[in-house]
């Protein structure tokens, strides 16, 4: 079948940035095995120039209405779903405004800068009855599927003991212009809610739901923050991060750390049970590619996994799939998972002391 004759979705872009770019380009691939025929329908820019340049480049086949406002987008009658580009600190207001004018909204990690207004949000979606998800694509990956299948369901290493993620991407804040997203702590800069988000969400994948784990009781939290800047507070930046989760009822942990100083190899997590281990890799942490598993006496077997472009095209192909369905949140990224890691970062940058504007 060719992706003209699947059911469409209707996208408008905020923000003609980086994953901005990264998201339509995956998109616009034609796949073999897609399930909706995604449409790039507006693009809402700072500048007219700006969003047609994008366009021109990033989705070539498509004729999206170009908008130097993102407003022209949260009001463009074609746009099915929002899908929210800007830095950190400006996903709450694009949220609430493409929310409030009844458009559905997958808004990029995190969510929002702590967990109070990640729930205004949510309530917001609720009350207005769209659909509206974190956009954790790692969690759409074949992969993520198959590892919960073997952790839990072939339970293959047996009980799980301990995983550790480390989230390592070279771009140390004093390398980067004040300004720029993932320097500028106005603008929610730091380790931890730009990469650390990913370990904590491998984490999750692995413990939250494993046999036993009794939900009612949110895991022990330590964490410890290395900042740009200990003592000027515009510049107080976490490069990096770890966090370590404790679940006594499982008998396991998890350290998930990240870091801004180092890029790190291909195999950034490790699962360990009492039968053997998973080693899980890939281009970085938030875009696995192969699974390694060793089980005790027995030869190591490495799996990989073919993704065509990027790898964005998962999440969207599953959004659409359950707007079509009714449902105003992910069977996959639910809202309570959202809340989970987002409060998880709230009580992290709490015990390291790192407060945003926002906060106040
Ligand atoms: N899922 C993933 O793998 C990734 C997710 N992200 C997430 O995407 C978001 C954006 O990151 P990224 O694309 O790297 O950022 P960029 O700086 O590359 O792009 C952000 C865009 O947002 C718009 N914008 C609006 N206000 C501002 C402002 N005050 N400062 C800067 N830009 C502004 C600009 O677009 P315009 O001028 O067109 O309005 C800008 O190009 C972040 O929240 C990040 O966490 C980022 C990278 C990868
Ligand atoms: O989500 C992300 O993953 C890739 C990085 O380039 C980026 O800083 C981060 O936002």
């Amino acid at each position: 079948m060719s992706n003209n004759d699947l059911p469409t979705l209707r996208w408008g872009i905020l923000g003609a940035g980086l994953i901005s770019s990264w998201f339509v380009s995956d998109l616009c691939l034609e796949r073999a095995e897609a399930t909706t025929k995604h449409i790039i329908q507006a693009i809402g820019s700072s500048s007219k120039d700006k969003g047609s340049t994008f366009a021109t480049k990033n989705c070539p086949s498509h004729k999206p209405n170009i908008y130097d406002s993102y407003d022209g987008v949260y009001n463009d009658p074609e746009v099915d779903i929002v899908y929210i580009g800007t830095p950190h600190t400006l996903h709450r207001e694009n949220a609430l405004a493409a929310i409030k004018a009844g458009k559905h909204v997958l808004c990029e990690k995190p969510l929002a800068i702590n967990s109070r207004d990640s729930q205004k949000m949510i309530d917001a979606a609720r009350e207005k009855c769209v659909f509206f998800m974190k956009a954790v694509w790692t969690r759409f990956f074949p992969i993520a599927k198959k590892l919960h299948a073997l952790l839990h369901e072939e339970r293959i290493i047996g009980d799980i003991a301990s995983v550790h993620v480390d989230f390592g991407l070279y771009m140390p804040v004093g390398e980067k212009d004040a300004n720029h997203s993932t320097a500028s702590r106005a603008l929610g800069a730091g380790a931890l809610l730009d990469i650390g988000i990913y370990s904590l969400t491998w984490a999750s994948i692995v413990l939250d739901s494993a046999p036993g784990r009794n939900r009612d009781i949110e895991p022990g939290l330590t964490a410890s923050m290395l900042f740009y800047s200990e003592t000027d507070v515009d510049k107080k930046v976490d490069e990096e991060v770890a966090v370590v989760l404790r679940y006594p009822e499982l008998k396991a942990q998890a350290v998930c750390t990240a870091s801004m100083l180092y890029k790190k190899g291909e195999e950034f997590g490790q699962v360990y049970g009492s039968k053997g281990s998973i080693t899980i890799g890939g281009v970085s942490a938030s875009k696995p590619g192969f699974l390694v598993l060793r089980v005790n006496d027995t030869e190591e077997k490495r799996t990989d996994f073919e993704v065509p472009g990027i790898g964005f095209h998962y999440e969207a192909d599953a959004v659409a799939e359950d707007i079509r369905a009714g449902r105003i949140q992910s069977s996959v990224c639910s809202w309570d998972h959202t809340m989970t890691i987002m409060k998880r970062m709230d009580t992290a940058r709490a015990i390291c002391g790192l407060v945003y504007p926002q906060d106040e």
